[in-house]
């Protein structure tokens, strides 16, 4: 859409905010100044500094320049990101009853998609959806999950012997199978999955809708009262059809379990097992069995793209990185055996591999921004202002690139999470599931997932770089995309059964957990 479409909407507003902006500006002169930053322009504030690519290294930049708490303002909002481990154990943790909020993003609920856990406010009815999520993707809780993930990483095996070229799908396809596994026992189809259309086309009108530049009601939220025909306000229609998009998306699985309930058949799942102990002991309050479904959907979106994303990143860092799928799979071997699938039973022997799984999430966090958190009062740092209302970026590249904590940062490398003995260091807090009250609800589970998902990958395959029809070395590209979850950019690579039988075995073994 051109910016010129905007222009009748936008004037009136920004004479608006020039007033209003000379008021507060008066008010606020007795107050303590703002945490350092770029400085902000008349009326504009720094609009034209924030960055819409790769926005986590701008802002890292700015904590060098300014200092670890950077404070940005754009149209009279708030914006400070919080660039070290120090200051967001701080914030996030310490002074969690202010830090723990959401911005309000327009397009969110007018595209229904406020049911979502991670972009709920901080209210009652986060506190309860959070905790029915917790109940079930608790550490102690999501061993029963166990078989399913094996089941679903072995198809992912499987997909890996037939088309390896086809490696970014082969993992969505693992993310979705397990997550609708889990949240609904139901075996999504290898191909035109009904559910995982509907769940997978949510998640994109979502990505697209919030990010900066998306739709103009985000900046100018006045916008929402305008008619759809007013320049500018296309949006109401893409609103709507998402709407009855997401009706489906959340009706039709929640149905399936329904349907398999009444009919006394269906899997272990953590909608059936929501839904019984609603019905058993709360009546089936119709308000209750409203969030659980939400709490359910929301699941997908929070699980199957991270998920994916953070497998593409272990590929790529394998296929650039020989000596470690080497000594990945020496320890394999030993401790699981050359030919044998690990299990879970086997992690606490593989701390190498371990390592991996935390190197991966360390070198390239997937939500390198973390969901954007919000203050829900005024509050004071180190001298310095943070306004109710501000949104706070916890900037976990940053963090995990900081040079005195990850000396040579860019480089892959498992053996900074191993003591001299080669057992896993203390340094188990990964930092790129978030922070505080808000922190990913779904870390244990995620962990699992991925972690088997690596040992199976190199018990089985070797990764490397790909070569061309002259037998020459095809480069990885080390590139990722901006969103809210950063994926790598297209690479080749070359995944191969380590050993000729491997294709056989695996047809016949793999279902065996
Ligand atoms: C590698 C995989 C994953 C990564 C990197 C990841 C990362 C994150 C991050 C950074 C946040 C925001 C934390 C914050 O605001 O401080 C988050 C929130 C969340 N994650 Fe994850 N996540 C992953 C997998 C999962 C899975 C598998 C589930 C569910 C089964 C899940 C459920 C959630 C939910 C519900 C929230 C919102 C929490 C809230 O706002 O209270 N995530 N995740």
């Amino acid at each position: 859409m051109a910016a010129c479409d905007y222009f009748p909407a936008v004037l009136l507003p920004l004479v608006f905010l020039a007033i209003t902006g000379l008021l507060k500006r008066w008010k606020t002169t007795s107050q303590p100044p703002y945490p350092p930053g770029p400085k902000p322009r008349f009326l504009m504030g720094n609009f034209h500094d924030i960055p819409t690519e790769t926005p986590w290294i701008t802002y890292a930049e700015w904590g060098n320049r300014y200092g670890d708490v950077v404070h940005a303002q754009v149209l009279g909002n708030h914006i400070v990101v919080v660039n070290s481990v120090n200051a967001a154990m701080e914030l996030f943790e310490k002074r969690s009853r202010i830090y723990s909020d959401r911005p309000t993003i327009p397009m969110v609920p007018l595209m229904g998609w406020d049911f979502v856990l991670g972009f709920m406010p901080h209210t009652d009815k986060w506190r309860q959806s959070r905790r029915m999520f917790h109940q079930h993707l608790r550490p102690d809780a999501i061993v029963a999950y166990h078989p399913v993930q094996l089941r679903k990483i072995h198809d992912l095996l499987r997909g890996l012997v037939s088309t390896p070229e086809d490696f970014v799908e082969h993992t969505k396809t693992m993310a979705a199978a397990i997550i609708m596994a889990t949240v609904y026992g139901y075996d999504i189809k290898p191909k035109e999955d009904r559910f995982v259309y509907l769940a997978e086309e949510g998640v994109k009108r979502l990505t697209e809708s919030v990010l900066p530049g998306g739709f103009a009601v985000n900046t100018l939220p006045f916008l929402r009262h305008f008619p759809s025909w007013f320049p500018g306000c296309g949006f109401h229609r893409f609103a709507r059809d998402t709407f009855e998009l997401l009706d489906e998306m959340k009706n039709a699985p929640f149905d399936f379990v329904r349907q398999n309930m009444r009919d006394g058949v269906g899997k272990l799942s953590i909608l059936g097992e929501l839904l019984e102990n609603n019905d058993s002991t709360q009546g089936g309050s119709k308000e209750r069995e409203d969030m659980i479904k939400n709490v359910a959907a929301g699941a997908y979106v929070a699980a199957a793209d991270t998920t994916a994303a953070t497998l593409v990143v272990f590929i790529m860092a394998m296929a650039l990185n020989p000596e470690v799928v080497r000594k990945a799979q020496d320890e394999i071997d030993a401790v699981v055996g050359f030919g044998c699938l690990p299990k879970f039973e086997h992690r606490s022997a593989l701390p190498y591999s371990d390592a991996i799984f935390r190197e991966v999430l360390r070198w390239k966090p997937i939500v390198p921004l973390a969901i954007p958190h919000a203050t829900s009062g005024d509050d004071i740092y180190e001298g310095y202002f943070i306004p109710k209302g501000t949104t706070v970026l916890a900037n976990m590249w940053a963090m995990a690139h900081n040079e005195s904590m990850y000396p040579n940062s860019d480089k892959f490398n498992p053996e900074r999470f191993l003591n001299a003995d080669g057992q896993l260091n203390a340094d188990d807090h990964i930092l790129g599931f978030g922070f505080g009250r808000r922190i990913c609800v779904g870390r244990h589970a995620a962990n699992a997932s991925i972690w088997a998902a690596i040992v199976s990958i190199l018990s089985v395959f070797d990764i490397a770089k790909a070569k061309d029809e002259t037998g020459k070395e095809i480069e990885v590209e080390v590139g990722f995309t901006d969103g809210l979850v950063s994926h790598p950019k297209p690479f080749k690579c070359a995944i191969t059964p380590r050993s000729p039988d491997v294709p056989g075995q695996l047809m016949e073994n793999l279902t065996v957990v």
